[in-house]
């Protein structure tokens, strides 16, 4: 039998509609969602996401801003902006682009950002308040991959998720947002000894971890939900996930493609985050 597929461009899609319907109703209350995206370097890739996020905006009719900065932009320039977009009324997100060049400290930059502008939900206020399930913006990938379960039907509560991979802006948040959502969750890395023999427990399983086509069909548990977090660029230009699709599409029950699975979520609640923003601060 093969899985069921999750169709994250679809579900992202009929998310942006109810999303634009609520944006309509705060610009008649006055008030426009906007975002602000920096960019700092050519990096080819970001160019793709920064160009996605801004075709979303235009989308949902926010105000929308793109700054692109010259690759030896110096940290004392970039965090004096970030200054200026923190008093700008017009903007309620801001959203640096990652990774930054080696030259400018990232934490100093995440740091940098109004807390309640903080769309991505990397500064470190925003990161405490989903530790201790107070309301917060959350980190949008972990978001996304959340809707993508409830939105199937697969409820997260009672069920054994393993996430694998522990970075800061996937694998730690996905697994705290799991966990309140009421799954048992074990986080798995490179150090995790017998990971297949681990990943096979799991109900739901979160591959983050940047190596493509990782998890293998002895690695899934027959029936489980397989979410790919996994965004490789392979030499000959193609996406490819941290999960191998074709292998694993036999046993798992559901599972998300690369491309057009988890990415098109994480813009989704990025404009999600924004509207949020823009709500609250109206006061
Ligand atoms: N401050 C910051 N916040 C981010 O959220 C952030 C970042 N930096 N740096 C880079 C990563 C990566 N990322 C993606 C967003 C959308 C897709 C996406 O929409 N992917 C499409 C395909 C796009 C394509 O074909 O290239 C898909 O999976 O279907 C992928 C990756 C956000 N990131």
């Amino acid at each position: 039998m093969s899985a069921q597929l999750i169709e994250g461009k679809k579900i992202s899609d009929s998310i942006r509609e109810e999303i634009k319907l609520e944006a309509e109703r705060l610009k008649a209350e006055g008030t426009v969602p906007g975002l602000v995206v920096i960019l700092v370097g050519e990096d080819p890739a970001s160019q793709v996401y920064v160009r996605n996020k801004a075709k979303a905006c235009e989308q949902l009719g926010y105000y929308s801003e793109v700054v692109r900065l010259p690759a030896e932009t110096s940290q004392q320039e970039l965090l004096e902006l970030i200054g200026r977009y923190n008093r700008d009324d017009k903007v309620n997100g801001i959203l640096v682009q990652l990774p930054l060049p080696k030259h400018i400290e990232e934490k100093a930059v995440i740091d940098a950002i109004a807390v309640e502008k903080d769309v991505d939900g990397f500064h470190p206020e925003s990161v405490g308040n989903l530790m201790i399930g107070d309301d917060t913006l959350l980190p949008c990938t972990p978001a996304g991959v959340i809707e993508l379960l409830k939105r199937t039907g697969n409820d997260p509560a009672g069920k054994h998720a393993v996430v694998i991979g522990r970075s800061n802006i996937v694998g730690k948040p996905v697994a705290m947002l799991l966990l309140r959502e009421h799954a048992t969750v074990t986080i798995c890395h490179s150090r995790t000894p017998n990971l297949p023999e681990v990943a096979r427990q799991a109900d739901i399983l979160v591959a983050a971890v940047g190596v493509p086509k990782l998890v293998k069909k002895e690695w899934v548990k027959p029936g489980a939900v397989v979410i790919d977090v996994g965004v490789n660029r392979l030499p000959d230009g193609k996406l490819c996930g941290d999960v191998d699709f074709d292998d694993v599409l036999d046993t798992a029950g559901w599972i998300t493609p690369v491309p057009g699975g988890v990415g098109p979520m994480t813009i989704t609640m990025l404009m999600a985050n924004t509207l949020k923003a823009a709500r609250r601060s109206r006061g």
